[in-house]
């Protein structure tokens, strides 16, 4: 027995060196979901992740693509909090994870809403842990003493900013303004005040690579909760629209199995429906029909989609945009639909 330990540890010898670096590595990833998981986790909000974990899937690039990533990424190195502003549904959450993953930091991810408050962006106390000493010194006599330690829980805006990753804020409009008073000394100061927290570190440095990407639907931006001016004072606006026709269809090619021809004629409707229709026509809409014509075919004898199919795949993807309680309005969807088409 003893003699086989010494013969596999002789011949590992290389190998251990090997799991030692694996060790490192998976020491590292513990390190991270340790981090991750005591941070508070909301609406699976994912407080860090490897960059190489976030790259959407797929992911498209074409020059329109990396033209605007590059922008973006610019901005990042010049040390400029980048807010991408733009319609429902033209990629702005891509774009930003892809440029996020590009800096190669880690990634902390947000999502905006109502429910957004100081708290949620840089952590709370979780309880007390109680515990007791013993203390023995003195020979017959045994002092205990209750210690009550506060455990103090980071959340992404902490985690990040101590850790020198990107965090990416989606739909960061939709937050209460006021919980975003503490990002304004992240950004003039460098310093993250965590009101609540007691001791000396109730306010930290910022970690030289932190950096942020905000993204706002438009319509939202204007509309749900005006962000206050000195912050958006500090913020890059780059503002977004739907891409070209050829990304598009490089885009809906990426998500569904059809012919290029296919994907060609559903690219082509949905930007037809785009400047027709007054409600909002992403690129996503046109993912979703595409994903809908793949299994209700509907080809007419010239191998082409028969207008009848393309117009109920088209009004079924886009009547939840329609609120009317009447059936005139989905009815007016339609033939609006029907005459693009
Ligand atoms: N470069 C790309 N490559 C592949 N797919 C993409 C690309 N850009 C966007 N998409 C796809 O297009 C759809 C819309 O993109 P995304 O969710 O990023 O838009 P958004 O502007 O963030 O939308 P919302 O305002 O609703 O959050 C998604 O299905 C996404 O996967």
């Amino acid at each position: 027995m003893a003699d086989d330990t010494s013969r596999k540890r002789t011949v590992r010898g290389t190998k251990i060196r090997a799991s030692r670096e694996q060790k490192e590595g998976r020491r590292a990833k513990k390190e991270l979901a340790r981090k991750a998981s005591s941070a508070g986790e909301r609406n699976g909000d994912s407080p860090l992740s490897d960059p190489a974990d976030v790259v959407p899937e797929p992911f498209v690039e074409t020059d329109a693509v990396r033209s605007l990533r590059d922008r973006i990424n610019g901005w990042l190195e010049a040390d400029q909090p980048v807010h991408l502003i733009g319609p429902t549904g033209c990629g702005k959450t891509a774009l930003a994870l892809s440029a996020a993953a590009e800096r190669g930091r880690p990634v902390v991810w947000l999502n905006g809403d109502e429910a957004v408050d100081t708290a949620a962006l840089v952590g709370s106390h979780a309880g007390g842990e109680r515990y007791e000493e013993h203390d023995r010194y003195v020979s017959g006599v045994d002092k205990k003493t209750q210690i009550v330690r506060e455990r103090w829980v980071d959340n992404p805006l902490s985690v990040a900013v101590q850790e020198g990753a990107t965090l990416v804020y989606n739909e960061f409009s939709r937050s209460d303004p006021a919980a975003h008073n503490v990002l304004l000394s992240v950004f003039e100061e460098g310093v993250l005040e965590r009101p609540g927290k007691r001791g000396d570190d109730r306010t930290i440095d910022v970690h030289p690579e932190f950096r942020a990407i905000f993204t706002s639907n438009d319509v939202e931006y204007a509309g749900v909760h005006e962000q206050q001016d000195a912050l958006l004072d500090r913020f890059i606006g780059v503002h977004v629209n739907y891409y070209d026709a050829e990304t598009e269809r490089e885009i809906v090619g990426a998500h569904v199995d059809l012919a290029a021809d296919d994907i060609a004629t559903i690219v082509e409707k949905t930007r037809a429906l785009r400047d027709e229709l007054d409600i909002v026509v992403g690129t996503r809409a046109a993912i979703t029909a595409a994903k809908g014509l793949t299994v209700f075919d509907g080809h007419d004898e010239t191998g082409e989609f028969d207008d009848e199919t393309l117009t109920h795949v088209f009004t079924d993807v886009l009547a939840p945009k329609i609120t009317g309680e009447d059936g005139d309005d989905i009815d007016g969807l339609r033939s609006q639909i029907t005459e693009t088409i």
